[in-house]
């Protein structure tokens, strides 16, 4: 049976690697959309490969562009320009599988647009569920969506867990998330100062997009995926922990009550648990190459305590300090975030000055519950505002605390 599939961010690193494994499975899988930003070339070859029924981009004139290029072509896509083609494509009638791989709160409306269709959505957008969380959750429970974790740490913690989620609150003492570290893991922080957008996008293990790259560089990427940890698996904010892994061989693990601890092992490929995503609960050919464990030097692990956090990591420790605080916290974290690394990526704010911009949009903006997708979208914009102004007053400052 063909299953058919949007992939939002296609021209993305999680997007290029979706299609990848899509390529690999020519009769299991067919693409129905693709969506993109900014990257007209890249989405009409992805077109002209994988013929899709339906193509959107994020802005009216790119989308423009691409249907012309399409049209000269002659290639069969109809590019889609409705206010909401996001929410179109990922809820279409037609479609039974949504990869979310916007980078982003961009990704929320879609994404949640496939939960609210029930379809199966394969979930690499973290920031939808650190924006979303409770609300997503509440989303997939009512409309019987089937919602499976591309985050590599998620899937290997969803691999590591039993079957039954009504099994894991008596089972699991705690789940274990492993950080590379980043490139930065054992440079003197005193340094952090003066690195460049290149430096920071330079992951030691993984190739991906550049704000993700940037998220790991300050560990704000393990920030974000305690949040999404916590959404996906319903655990307290107390049973889950961070360990520095620099090989990023074991992508997480689970601990038991028993004190076994399960984990999910395997080269750093993005392959692996978008083809797990896709064929769950098969397995098919992702691509990767197997470890090969005659070859490994070794697997260590490091606590973070050991790099002078605070002052290397200093962004961890919000993910616990947003958790506890009111619903709608972590949105807000979020958005301080994207504007924050937006800023360094453009030049307009230094790398240790991103968790600065964090904290202090948190301390500025306390919000009340929000539960609805216009609630969220709200806080968010009012949140990006509140982190213009800590940048605008940092990029004047020669401190690290603005
Ligand atoms: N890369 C990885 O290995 C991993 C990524 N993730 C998560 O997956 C998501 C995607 O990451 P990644 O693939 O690295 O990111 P990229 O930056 O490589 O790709 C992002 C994709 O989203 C599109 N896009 C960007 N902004 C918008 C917008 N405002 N509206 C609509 N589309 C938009 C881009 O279009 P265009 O390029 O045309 O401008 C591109 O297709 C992120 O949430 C990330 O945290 C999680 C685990 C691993
Ligand atoms: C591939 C993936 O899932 C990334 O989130 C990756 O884990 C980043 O690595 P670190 O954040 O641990 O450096
Ligand atoms: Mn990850």
């Amino acid at each position: 049976m063909t299953h058919t599939i949007t992939v939002l961010g296609s021209t993305g690193s999680i997007g290029t690697n979706t299609l990848d494994v899509v390529a690999r499975h020519p009769d299991r899988y067919a693409v129905f959309a693709l969506s993109a930003s900014t990257q007209v070339d890249a989405m009409l070859s992805q077109c002209a490969r994988f013929r899709p029924r339906y193509a959107v981009m994020a802005s009216a004139v790119h989308a423009r562009a691409l249907r012309e290029r399409i049209a000269a072509e002659g290639l069969p896509t109809e590019v889609v320009d409705r206010p909401d083609a996001l929410e179109w494509i990922s809820a279409h009638d037609e479609v039974d599988m949504v990869m979310a791989a916007i980078v982003g709160a961009a990704g929320l409306a879609p994404s949640l647009a496939a939960a609210r269709a029930g379809k199966r959505l394969l979930l690499a957008n973290k920031e939808a569920l650190v924006v979303g969380g409770d609300l997503f959750m509440r989303t997939v429970r009512a409309s019987g969506a089937t919602l499976l974790p591309i985050d590599s740490e998620h899937s290997a913690i969803f691999q590591s867990l039993p079957e039954d989620p009504a099994t894991w609150p008596n089972r699991v003492e705690k789940i274990i998330l492993t950080a590379s570290g980043g490139p930065f893991r054992t440079r003197s922080p005193e340094t952090l100062r003066d690195v460049t957008p290149a430096q920071a996008c330079a992951h030691p293990n993984w190739s991906m997009g550049r704000k993700i790259s940037v998220d790991s560089a300050t560990m704000m990427n393990k920030a974000l995926e305690v949040i999404e940890a916590r959404y996906l698996f319903g655990v307290g904010p107390e049973q889950l922990d961070v360990v520095i892994h620099p090989q990023s061989i074991v992508h997480s693990m689970v601990q038991y009550r028993d004190t076994s601890v399960v984990a999910q092992l395997g080269t750093p490929d993005m392959r692996v648990p978008i083809a797990y995503g896709l064929a769950w609960p098969e397995r098919i050919a992702s691509g990767a190459n197997p470890l090969d464990f005659h070859a490994l030097s070794a697997m260590t692990f490091e606590a973070i305590s050991d790099h002078r956090h605070p002052e290397r990591y200093p962004g961890l420790s919000l993910a616990w300090q947003a958790l506890r605080a009111p619903e709608g916290t972590t949105a807000v974290l979020n958005a301080a975030n994207e504007v924050a690394v937006e800023q360094f990526l453009a030049g307009g704010l230094r790398f240790d000055q991103i968790h600065a911009v964090n904290l202090a949009t948190l301390e500025a903006l306390q919000p009340s519950k929000v539960d609805s997708l216009p609630a969220l979208l709200d806080l968010d914009a009012q949140a990006r505002r509140v982190a213009w102004e800590q940048v605008r007053r940092c990029a004047s400052s020669e401190r690290v605390s603005c």
